[in-house]
């Protein structure tokens, strides 16, 4: 018999560990830089945590037996986590807050597709107690310079509004929201043609579905739309965003008033990053405002504002191998150190410690014994070690370099 993991959990090998820290590595860097601080949160939750507020389905979690009378699953994302964290753990914490994460997620594949992936890594920040125009544009020109960090050029942005487009919906007979929603965030005219819904209405879902391309033209079909006060002020807003956002040039935009996330918290925008550089559109990541999630959890249901986004590292990943920028192999050995006789096992530790001692990484193993001289070297070379120490009964060692 062959132990095989769970369907859809991975194993990853070391060469695929040093590929993954390289990406996580320069992610951590570029969130270090804006000032944010690590949070980790539990993989598992109470199922009631993770599906607050209805933003989360439930066929979404992979749920755990325990026995106890609890639900609990396994996260399928870090929002809701972080949110609950920081208002029941954090009480003194003063605002705005910084935060990021480097985790693993799961998510229930309910297609019956064998093998579908269901644990994913996920690096993303969370910037909470702040809205506003200066905190939407700090963390989308964040999402910009970590994927500068990673020498990645080619992809955009699509940039939503959730609460300008919930408020469109709202128009829609209740019965038949959702499947507006559906067929608008699908792009299935075929479906709006077909609902029973009046001329007007039908003109609305078709207008709300070409609410996507350059910004200065949705805003500017969006304002022909008979908008309430608080549309107006919704689509004020996200015109200030897109005008700095343009000014800075980092990368190109897309406004779609359509997009709509599986992720239901969000209250302002929302967004994707899109990866351009294949031949199709992969989503490397999405965020948005959530300016009532952290209010579910609050013990005094104070609200507070939050916006985030989540990197997906394996399609971060995957787009990277053909840039050729990723390790190709493990880092080899610097040293390898050798006890010539038993008698010199104890100085060669030694002479091992000193050597990884040094204030850069040098990476030294020791011989373990059972093989003559040849045999030592032709695996020190194999390996592509540097230099071995071989260390005599009185401690000296003598340094033989294999290149
Ligand atoms: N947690 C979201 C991404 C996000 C972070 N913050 C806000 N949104 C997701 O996994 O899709």
């Amino acid at each position: 018999m062959v132990y095989q993991p769970a369907a859809g959990a991975r194993d990853l090998l070391p060469l695929d560990v040093e590929k993954k820290r390289w990406i996580e590595d320069r992610l951590q860097q570029v969130f270090d830089r804006w000032g944010y601080h690590r949070i980790i949160t539990s993989t598992l939750e109470r199922m009631d945590t993770l599906m607050a507020g209805e933003a989360i389905q439930r066929q979404m979690v992979i749920q755990l037996q325990n026995g106890e009378d609890d639900e609990l699953g396994l996260r399928p994302e870090l929002t809701a986590s972080i949110a609950r964290t920081v208002v029941t753990r954090m009480a003194n914490a003063t605002y705005p807050q910084r935060l990021y994460y480097n985790a693993n997620v799961f998510r229930r594949t309910w297609e019956s597709r064998h093998n579908r992936q269901q644990e994913f890594y996920q690096a993303g920040v969370e910037l909470l107690g702040a809205g506003g125009l200066l905190a939407n544009a700090e963390v989308l020109l964040l999402v910009a310079d970590c994927l500068a960090a990673l020498g990645l050029r080619g992809w955009h942005l699509i940039l939503g509004e959730a609460g300008i487009t919930r408020s469109l919906l709202s128009a829609f007979p209740a019965n038949l929201q959702d499947q507006v929603r559906s067929a608008i965030a699908h792009l299935d005219r075929i479906t709006i043609d077909s609902l029973p819904l009046s001329d007007k209405l039908r003109d609305r879902a078709r207008i709300i579905m070409d609410l996507r391309g350059p910004g200065a033209d949705v805003l500017q079909k969006v304002s022909s739309l008979d908008l309430d006060e608080e549309q107006r002020e919704a689509v004020n807003n996200l015109k200030s965003l897109v005008e700095l956002l343009e000014s800075e040039k980092k990368f190109p935009l897309i406004l779609d008033l359509s997009l709509i996330q599986t992720i239901d918290y969000y209250t302002g925008i929302v967004f994707e990053v899109v990866n351009d550089t294949e031949s199709q559109a992969r989503v490397l990541g999405r965020g948005g405002r959530y300016d009532q999630l952290l209010g579910l959890y609050h013990p005094q249901g104070e609200n507070i504002p939050g916006i985030g986004f989540g990197l997906n590292i394996e399609d971060l990943y995957q787009v990277l191998l053909c840039t050729q920028q990723l390790p190709q192999v493990t880092p080899a050995s610097n040293w390898l150190v050798v006890p010539e006789i038993a008698n010199a096992n104890a100085a060669a530790f030694a002479y091992a410690q000193k050597l990884r001692d040094s204030t850069h990484l040098v990476r030294v193993e020791i011989d373990l014994g059972g093989r003559d001289a040849d045999a030592i070297r032709q695996y020190a070379r194999d390996r592509g070690i540097a230099q071995i120490a071989w260390i005599k009964a009185d401690g000296s060692p003598k340094i033989e370099p294999l290149r």
